[in-house]
């Protein structure tokens, strides 16, 4: 990204419209999802998550959040059905989460914030790759999870115990044969509306899949999450947290629901 940003006082959420002017566009995201206001779309199809030969290959610490990658040269892990046509390729996921457990995730439920949210981020394979997908209305398809506080998950302890090696950003580390699979909830149900990247360039070509159960992440490994640092080595240390947009206007986008 050419432009620096944050999620500071001087660089943060209210000031990326001044760089990123499609900030204030008509399909932000990410939005409070007013549950008794999603339409039931009987004509949605079951999302199917096919994960089983995923490759992961690293994880490195962005600045912004951790985001495990994934090889994407063939159809290893794909995104099919849902409200989407064809075939999205996963290429990483990540998270965002608060200071404290009482906030941090970037979508809300009836005004409920969970204390993280893990984005399981997709391209439509009509696209060459992300780097063409990634403006097109059409070219990105996210899964949002939410993690709730309760006991520890032990799939997501994998990918803490990576942390120490990528505090400061930049840091990157090899991360093998991890099955994302293991971080979603029994059922697959969920909401779904056409937003946007969170993040700059805050791209709207995101149909977002939000899950309605959450996971489950113990008090301890959030706190794990907030040993990362936006920082680079040597740099000042800055404790990485509040490393989310708040909710968006919906500005009269429907939200449907594959349940009743
Ligand atoms: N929160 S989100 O909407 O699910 C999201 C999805 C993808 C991305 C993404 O993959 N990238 C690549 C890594 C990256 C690193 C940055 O420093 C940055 O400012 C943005 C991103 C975004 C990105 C998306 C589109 C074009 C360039 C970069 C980021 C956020
Ligand atoms: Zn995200």
């Amino acid at each position: 990204m050419s432009h620096s940003w944050g999620y500071g006082t001087n660089d943060g959420p209210a000031k990326w419209a001044d760089h990123f002017p499609v900030a204030n566009g008509p399909r932000q995201s990410p939005i409070n999802i007013v549950s008794s206001q999603a339409q039931f779309d009987s004509s949605l199809k079951p999302l199917k998550l096919q994960y089983d030969a995923s490759t992961s290959k690293d994880i490195l610490n962005n600045g912004h959040s951790f985001q495990v990658n994934f090889l994407d040269e063939k159809d290893n892990a794909i995104l099919t059905g849902g409200p989407v046509t064809g075939t999205y390729r996963l290429k990483q996921f990540h998270c965002h989460w608060g200071a404290s457990d009482d906030k941090g995730s970037e979508h809300t439920v009836d005004g409920v914030k969970y204390p993280c949210e893990l984005h399981l981020v997709h391209w439509n394979t009509k696209y060459e790759n992300f780097g063409e997908a990634v403006s097109k209305p059409d070219g990105l398809a996210v899964v949002g999870v939410f993690l709730k506080i309760g006991s520890a998950n032990p799939r997501l302890q994998k990918v803490l115990d990576t942390f120490d090696a990528i505090k400061a950003k930049g840091q990157q580390t090899t991360f093998l044969n991890f099955d994302p699979k293991n971080l979603l909830p029994a059922s697959l149900n969920f909401w779904t509306y056409e937003g946007s990247l969170t993040t700059p360039p805050l791209y709207e070509s995101v149909t977002w899949i939000v899950l309605r159960d959450p996971i489950s992440v113990s008090s301890a490994q959030m706190a794990k999450f907030r040993s990362l640092l936006f920082s680079l080595e040597g740099e000042q240390p800055c404790r990485m947290c509040d490393n989310y947009r708040p909710p968006q206007p919906l500005k009269g986008r429907k939200v449907r629901s594959s349940f009743k």
